[in-house]
C-alpha cells in the first residue's frame, strides 16, 4: 500500500514540529490535523496505546486520510508512576505546561529520588477502521530537576534532565532531542515499519 498523505493527529505544536522533522525523510505529504479543524477527542483510555488509537481513529475518520497519533507522558518513580497517561491534565483539565511543571516540582519537593522516564506511543492507522494499526513505542530515561532550565521543546522539557547531554531537554535543539527522546525512538521504529509496508 502506498501512503501519499498522512495527517498528524495531535493538537500539540511541539509534537508536530518533532514528528514532521523526522518524517520529512519520507516521500509523504505530512499535514497537521489543525489544517482540517479536527476537534479534540476525549482521551478515555487507560493506556497510552488506547489513547493513541482513539486519536488516530478520530482524525482519520474526519479527514479520510491515514493518521499518526502520539500519546505520551512522564512516569516519575517517586510518585508511583504519576503523572503517566494523565501528564497533560496533571494540574487539572485546563492546565498548561507551566501549571503541570509547578505541580510536579511541588509534589516531588526535596525527594532525593528524581528518577523519571518519558514514554511515547505512536500509532498509524491507514484508515479509521484499520484492524492492524502500526504501533511503536519509545522510552527516554532521565531525572527531574529541582528548577526549570532552558527555553526549547515543550511540556516537561525544562525540568527533564538528560544524562546523555548533561542538561535539560529544553536546552536541546530539535534534532538532538529527536536523536535521544522517547518520540525519536518510537519514530525510528515507525519509519522502519512504514518502509516495509
Ligand atoms: O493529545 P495531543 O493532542 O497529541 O496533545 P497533548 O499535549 O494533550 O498530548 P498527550 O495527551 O499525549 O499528553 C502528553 C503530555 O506529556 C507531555 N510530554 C509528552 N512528550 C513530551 C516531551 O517530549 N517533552 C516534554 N513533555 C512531553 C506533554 O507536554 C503533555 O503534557
Ligand atoms: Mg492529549
Amino acid at each position: 500500500m502506498t501512503l501519499n498523505k498522512i495527517v498528524l493527529a495531535t493538537g500539540n505544536k511541539g509534537k508536530v514540529a518533532e514528528l514532521a522533522d523526522k518524517l520529512s525523510s519520507l516521500n509523504i505529504d505530512v499535514v497537521a490535523q489543525s489544517e482540517f479543524d479536527v476537534p479534540e477527542v476525549a482521551e478515555t483510555g487507560t493506556t497510552f496505546i488506547e489513547n493513541a488509537i482513539i486519536k488516530a481513529r478520530h482524525a482519520s475518520k474526519i479527514t479520510g486520510l491515514p493518521a499518526i497519533a502520539d500519546d505520551s507522558g512522564l512516569e516519575v518513580e517517586a510518585l508511583g508512576g504519576a503523572p503517566g497517561i494523565y501528564s497533560a491534565r496533571f494540574a487539572g483539565v485546563n492546565a498548561n505546561d507551566s501549571d503541570n511543571i509547578d505541580k510536579l516540582l511541588t509534589e516531588l519537593g526535596d525527594n532525593p529520588n528524581r528518577t523519571a522516564r518519558f514514554w511515547c506511543v505512536l500509532v498509524l492507522m491507514r484508515h479509521a477502521d484499520d484492524p492492524t494499526p502500526l504501533i511503536c513505542q519509545g522510552v527516554w530515561q532521565g531525572e527531574i530537576l529541582t528548577e526549570r532550565q532552558g527555553e526549547q521543546g515543550f511540556g516537561y522539557d525544562p525540568v527533564f534532565f538528560s544524562h546523555e547531554m548533561n542538561c535539560s531537554a529544553a536546552m536541546l535543539d530539535k534534532a538532538t532531542k529527536n536523536s535521544l527522546s522517547h518520540r525519536g525512538k518510537a519514530l525510528t521504529l515507525l519509519l522502519e515499519q512504514l518502509k516495509a509496508l
